[in-house]
């Protein structure tokens, strides 16, 4: 039992949806198998959803994204309803800022003054849709019209006979006209194809001159699978089905206006209406961007481009002032970001491959774990993938260090080095910049306490015993070393040995060439060199940096020594004079 007060959260108040009884469904068998026709509702439903409608700038800036990413029908307005978007209509066709291949679409009322003044915000345009509704759910009806069904459906009637009329008096456009039954979803069905049906008996459609009807989600009420339930059984019951456009228009209340529309579409729709991330009344319109991008990620050409995702997120949140959360299907900054260790780990492994595949084939299909579509297909760069935080494990860490500093640590020096990044992000409790990451290794690895560098060495290389001579420099001091092995490193080592008197075994070594610095390609690279060492049993990890990959190697295992806490001048049997 809940401690917390009862008072007003009390599920009593509310009954449950009434599904419709359909048995014969089909559209849990479809699949989306193309793109429906998009239209956008950002310049009127969105907009007359934001605390500060848009100027007539914003509107702009926002009708040419759109057209940009490719919507053919774009909702510009209510204009009718106030000056600014009678104002940004007209200035839409008296500049000719509406592509050849873009119908505009706008709202109105069935109130004949509000049809008149909407032609007059039309006027001049080559093709343009005019978008009727009126309320038809029962709530409506009976609450705020305070009309019989017969009533309700004398509006609709009514209405589409002013929008033909009127369009009769504008020749000079290609009209097509829109009926939405408003608040559908809590319209009985049989109504619903009622009404629709009149209008539909007043605009005449045929196959070649359809009419969109669009049935609204105005607020979602029930599971999605009842709206497409309704969908196909409103297809199956209308009439003229062949010179109808079945339009959806889903709302977010229930955090499924995707979904909705989605199942809508299986369920035989042809159109969908929403928006650019999802503005719009309440919990806002369906997300376009989302839907668009389902459908990308199927291998279906969604007929939107959203390559440039940042343009999107920013004109949006430049014209409704709304943020995009970060984790925003998509779009947001976090959805291709990936803290977690294992996360991290796989898509190293996956995106490896992946490259190795697109080198031979550009169009190998993705498969890369944890992501669901390639962050670079939105402008997103692989950085912006893996980040690091207490959460994280080796494989990020490495991947961050390689991709920023070309530093690719062998697996062995990754184990090792994990622990300090992870100390580092418990201790801040917060995000590890790669930039850190650098320091923390560098600080580790190349750079110990009590530095030791080697001065000059000197080889000489017999059939299978190298002899070294090497002079370094320990607190100012010259020290020599002189070792024999097989190989350089092991008779530095073995020499190293010698001096401080414990056993020194080279247990693990890597080298590679390090990326020039940006802007200084004819500069000889640097080469990097890891050493792993057993110093009397315990093992120590170092790393050293040099144009000479001799001086390098031995570097990193003088680096590894002086991680044990050895100092080497007590060691020293020779002294040379102080530099
Ligand atoms: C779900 C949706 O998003 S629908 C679109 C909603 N968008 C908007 O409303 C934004 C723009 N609207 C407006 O600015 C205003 O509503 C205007 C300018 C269009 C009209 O304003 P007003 O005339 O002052 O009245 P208001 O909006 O309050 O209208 C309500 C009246 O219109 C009637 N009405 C409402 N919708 C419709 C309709 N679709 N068709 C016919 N009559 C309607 C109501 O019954 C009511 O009538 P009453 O005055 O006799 O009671
Ligand atoms: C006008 C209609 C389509 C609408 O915006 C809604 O029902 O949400």
């Amino acid at each position: 039992m809940s401690t917390i007060a009862q008072a007003n959260f009390n599920h009593k108040k509310y009954r449950a949806y009434t599904p419709i009884k359909k048995i014969d469904r089909r559209w849990p068998d479809k699949v989306i198998d193309k793109a429906p026709q998009w239209c956008s509702v950002d310049l009127r439903d969105g907009n007359q959803a934001l605390i500060e409608p848009m100027n007539p700038s914003q509107k702009l800036e926002l009708f040419k994204l759109l057209v940009d990413v490719g919507f053919k029908e774009i909702e510009v307005g209510f204009p009718a309803a106030s000056a600014p978007d009678f104002d940004f209509v007209r200035q839409l066709i008296e500049q000719d800022l509406i592509p050849d291949d873009v119908t505009i679409q706008v709202l109105t009322q069935a109130r004949e003054p509000l049809i008149k003044r909407s032609f007059e915000a039309l006027k001049g345009a080559k093709k343009a849709i005019v978008h009727l509704y009126n309320s038809t759910s029962t709530v409506q009806r009976e609450q705020v019209f305070k009309k019989s069904r017969d009533e309700i459906k004398a509006i609709a009637i009514q209405g589409a006979e002013w929008v033909r009329d009127f369009s009769i008096t504008q020749p000079e456009t290609q009209w097509s006209f829109q009926y939405s039954p408003e608040s559908f979803t809590n319209t009985e069905m049989d109504y619903a194809v009622e009404i629709c049906d009149a209008v539909i008996s007043i605009w005449k459609p045929t196959p070649e001159h359809k009419v969109i009807i669009n049935l609204p989600a105005t607020v979602e009420a029930s599971t999605p699978n009842v709206y497409a339930d309704q969908i196909e059984w409103i297809g199956e019951n209308i009439s003229h089905r062949e010179s109808i456009t079945i339009s959806l228009h889903t709302h977010n209340d229930r955090g499924c206006g995707v979904a909705a529309a989605e199942l809508g579409v299986m369920a035989g729709a042809d159109r969908i209406e929403g928006t650019l991330l999802g503005n719009g009344e309440r919990t806002g319109n369906m997300d376009i961007v989302t839907m668009a991008m389902n459908i990308y990620s199927q291998g279906i050409d969604p007929q939107l481009n959203f390559s440039d995702m940042d343009r999107v997120i920013t004109t949006v949140e430049r014209c409704t002032q709304l943020a995009v959360h970060p984790r925003h299907a998509y779009a947001g900054e976090l959805v291709f970001a990936a803290f977690s260790g294992s996360h991290q780990d796989a898509i190293n492994k996956c995106m490896a491959i992946d490259e190795n595949k697109r080198a031979v084939d550009p169009e190998a299909h993705w498969e890369v774990a944890y992501l669901p579509i390639d962050p670079r297909d939105l402008g997103r760069t692989y950085q912006q993938v893996i980040r690091i935080n207490s959460q994280s494990g080796k494989g990020g860490v490495a991947y961050v260090l390689e991709q920023d500093y070309g530093v690719q640590m062998p697996r062995w020096m990754q184990v090792d080095f994990s622990p300090y990044v992870q100390e580092h992000a418990e201790n801040y409790e917060s995000e590890v910049s790669s930039a850190t990451i650098n320091n923390i290794f560098t600080e580790t690895y190349l750079a110990p306490d009590n530095k030791v560098t080697i001065d000059n060495y000197q080889l000489d290389r017999q059939a299978n015993n190298d002899r070294l001579q090497a002079i370094v420099i320990s607190n100012n001091t010259s020290v020599s070393i002189d070792g024999q092995g097989k190989g350089v490193l092991d008779a530095f080592v073995s020499g190293l040995s010698g001096l401080i008197k414990k056993e020194i075994t080279l247990i693990d070594y890597n080298e590679h060439a390090l990326p020039n610095k940006l802007g200084a390609e004819n500069e000889q690279s640097e080469a990097i060199a890891y050493v792993q060492l057993s110093i009397m049993g315990v093992r120590y990890c170092a790393a050293a940096k040099s144009l000479d990959i001799v001086n390098a190697s031995l570097q990193a295992v003088l680096n590894a020594v002086m991680r044990s806490g050895v100092n080497i001048n007590h060691h020293s049997t020779i002294k040379l004079a102080a530099v």
